[in-house]
């Protein structure tokens, strides 16, 4: 494989607790891949990990070829990778719009900002017109002036997207986009990322949704206890031995006739 992103050899502990051991990861460019795994088995420590957030004990993070492993999460964006997160947290008085505006502006600058250069004024133009249209893609324009702390959970989770869309990245990072969302929110969120992806963005999806990732992800992997434990087609999670033990136990595993479901389930 052609790899767009290889994590090569990453540990992570957090005092005695091993959360990530040897973790080796490739994703090419345009696929979409789930990464799942039984809660506490260290998916979101992973994102954090190749998105800068959590510095690594060990191991490398290569994307597009370049060792981003020691840059600073604002960098890593400036690099084309940006993220979002399971909770994402709103500025209770600004709107919409200016949350979607303030992420432009932690992406290109916060000193040119401040000092109103041309560049700046042009980057501001540039970011208002970006937000409005993405703004729109997500169906948040009829939101776009209401406080950001207004809006529903599954509303904060798009408007959460759209900030790490106005880095223009090349790769997006989710984790758990639809979580406790409406099922009808739920479908515009599959309907957006599918069209990303048609655009040409590369995709990693953090869920535990098995019928999100049915139907939106070319290839899962699967984490246990910090190790990455199989990585195939969404159809063949439901036999996968390791998938089986990660989520229900080797007894369970071998001996429950319903183990399928039950992973569908988890
Ligand atoms: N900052 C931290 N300090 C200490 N322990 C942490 C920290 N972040 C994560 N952990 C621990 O690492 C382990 C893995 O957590 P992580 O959030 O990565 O799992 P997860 O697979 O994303 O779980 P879930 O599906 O429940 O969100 C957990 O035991 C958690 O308590």
């Amino acid at each position: 494989m052609n790899a767009f992103l290889e994590v090569r050899g990453a540990a992570k502990a957090f005092g005695g607790n091993q959360v990530l051991s040897d973790v080796n990861l490739q994703i090419a460019q345009g696929e979409i891949v789930g990464l799942l795994g039984p809660n506490g088995s260290g998916k979101s420590t992973l994102l954090n990990l190749i998105t800068g957030f959590t510095p690594a004990d060990a191991g490398s993070v290569h994307f597009d070829g370049a060792p981003i492993e020691r840059l600073a999460a604002h960098r890593i964006v400036r690099t084309g990778m940006a993220r979002t997160f399971q909770l994402p947290s709103m500025p209770t008085k600004m709107s919409v719009m200016e949350v979607a505006m303030a992420a432009a502006t932690a992406h290109h600058g916060v000193w040119d900002t401040l000092l109103g250069t041309p560049g700046a004024r042009q980057a501001e133009g540039d970011a208002r017109e970006r937000a409005t249209h993405l703004l729109h893609e997500l169906l948040l324009t009829p939101v776009r002036d209401l406080p950001a702390s207004a809006l529903s959970g599954g509303q904060k989770k798009l408007l959460g997207i759209v900030c790490a869309l106005m880095a223009r990245p090349r790769m997006l990072l989710l984790d758990e986009p639809t979580a406790g969302v409406h099922p009808n929110l739920r479908r515009d969120i599959v309907a957006a990322l599918q069209r990303l992806n048609a655009q040409g963005m590369t995709l990693v999806i953090v869920e535990h949704d098995m019928h999100f990732i049915r139907e939106v992800c070319t290839r899962c992997v699967v984490l246990d206890r910090g190790e990455i434990v199989a990585s195939c087609r969404p159809d063949e999670l439901a036999r996968n031995e390791r998938v089986l033990q990660a989520y229900l136990g080797t007894a369970a595993a071998t001996t429950t006739p319903s183990t399928p479901s039950a992973v569908e389930a988890a």
